[in-house]
């Protein structure tokens, strides 16, 4: 079968790969309090039953990171890292057709639960392909090595940020990396070599308070209201590009109200008569990666929180937005970077079409392996599937699931005994 989902029925081995991709699926690893043990142990006796190595690193305490290991044949080689998070976002169950963490089945062969798409289906893919790989005797040049990393739905601090600067990841030497990327509602592949940079905007606005009836100028709600319009008409001017098809989703920036908070609310019975002192609202704000945060910066103080209407604001980056280099978060999908040429022609090999590669509008952790100057692509290979990352009823259908894990055999096994990369090492030897 091609990258086009395979036909019915499935065989008995691949009843046990989707009973696998269930039983991580039934694990609670959602936010605020993610079953980390839980997913950690789980996956720690896959990988036993495939014969890798397990390391559990602990960073943060409570918040474990499961490292896999396959040794190449020529341990001096840079090596290959396929990445996965741990977390996943909540869920509202009674928005659900089946509950959230059930991992149902329906009769066309969905699989519904929160992590199907984001992105516990990769993690057992790449098991289930080491898995084939193992049982037909293939031997990696390449050391391959797999992490399964927690917080990466809250910004990595404490999950990845932490695992690149450190010595247990400096000595994995790694040269080329798979990371999470995003469904695709054709039969095209999709494959992201860049993310968004994600900041939290939090404006404030300070007023002199007042009794409810009285109008006056400068009050703190009507501060923070104008710096809801103006963002508003900015927010606006980058959505009709996209609307207008001059600019993909991904090559503007976005803003997006998360809350707001002001005033008193007022329960039954309570007098509703006081105009509020202090207004607050936050942001998602994401950049393209190459874009200069000082023009946000600028925009912000001049135009959204003037300080002239009692305003401050927090811009937080939430991870690296430059690489050790100073050069942008963005790897190279041309021929100067080899590993991109030898992913391009496995697909290929697989019977998948790639569409023209694209930046995530979201954000990964494959952000925190580009700032060490590693290249890293997003991908999961999920064709006629509708993006439901983050969304009610998320789900993946049994043999899309099956067709990625043959396309990471495919990979891995290219990957990992990619011989040459000297451009790569030359890169190597100038950090
Ligand atoms: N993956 C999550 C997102 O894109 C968290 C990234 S860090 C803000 O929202
Ligand atoms: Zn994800
Ligand atoms: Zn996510």
């Amino acid at each position: 079968a091609g990258a086009g989902a395979p036909d019915f029925p499935s065989t008995s081995d691949e009843e046990s790969q989707i009973e696998r991709f269930q039983q991580y699926l039934r694990i609670r690893t959602a936010h605020p309090y993610p079953d980390y043990a839980g997913a950690v142990s789980f996956l720690s006796a896959q990988a036993r039953s495939i014969g890798l190595e397990t390391l559990t690193l602990e960073f943060t305490p409570g918040k474990p990171l499961l490292l896999l290991s396959w040794y190449g044949s020529d341990l001096s080689l840079p090596s290959l890292l396929l990445n996965s998070h741990l977390d996943s976002v909540p869920a509202e169950p009674s928005h659900w057709i089946h509950p959230p963490f059930s991992a149902h089945r329906d009769p066309e062969g969905r699989i519904y639960a929160r992590g199907a798409q984001d992105d516990k289906s990769i993690a057992i893919q790449y098991l289930e392909a080491l898995r084939h790989l193992k049982a037909r005797g293939f031997s990696p040049l390449r050391s391959i090595h797999v992490s399964f990393v927690p917080d990466e739905e809250i910004g990595g601090a404490d999950g990845h940020a932490k695992f690149v600067a450190s010595e247990q990841f400096r000595r994995l030497n790694i040269g080329f990396v798979l990371d999470e990327g995003q469904a695709s509602p054709t039969d095209e592949l999709r494959v992201f070599y860049a993310d968004r940079l994600p900041f939290s905007l939090i404006v404030n606005a300070v007023g002199s308070p007042g009794h409810g009836s009285k109008m006056y100028d400068g009050s703190a709600v009507e501060n923070l209201m104008e710096c809801a319009e103006a963002v508003a008409r900015f927010r606006d001017s980058q959505f009709d590009l996209v609307k207008a098809g001059i600019m993909a989703g991904f090559e503007v920036i976005s803003v997006n109200t998360v809350y707001m908070k002001a005033g008193t609310p007022a329960p039954t019975g309570f007098v509703m008569n006081l105009q509020a002192s202090e207004a607050e609202m936050g942001f998602d704000v994401r950049l393209p990666p190459t874009e200069d945060i000082d023009v946000l910066r600028k925009r912000i103080q001049e135009e959204w929180a003037p300080i002239s209407r009692n305003m401050t604001y927090q811009l937080i980056q939430k991870g690296p937005t430059r690489d050790i280099n100073g050069r942008p978060l963005v790897t190279a999908t041309n021929e100067s970077n080899p590993w991109w040429s030898v992913f391009e022609q496995a697909i290929s090999v697989a019977g998948g079409k790639l569409e023209k590669p694209e930046i995530l509008s979201s954000t990964t952790d494959a952000r925190y392996l580009r700032q060490m100057g590693i290249p890293a692509l997003g991908f999961s290979p999920m064709v006629n599937t509708p993006i439901l990352l983050h969304d009610h009823n998320e789900f993946l259908k049994d043999t899309v699931f099956l067709n990625g894990i043959k396309i990471y055999e495919n990979l891995i096994s290219a990957l990992s005994s990619f011989q040459s990369e000297s451009i790569l090492e030359e890169i190597h030897l100038e950090l």
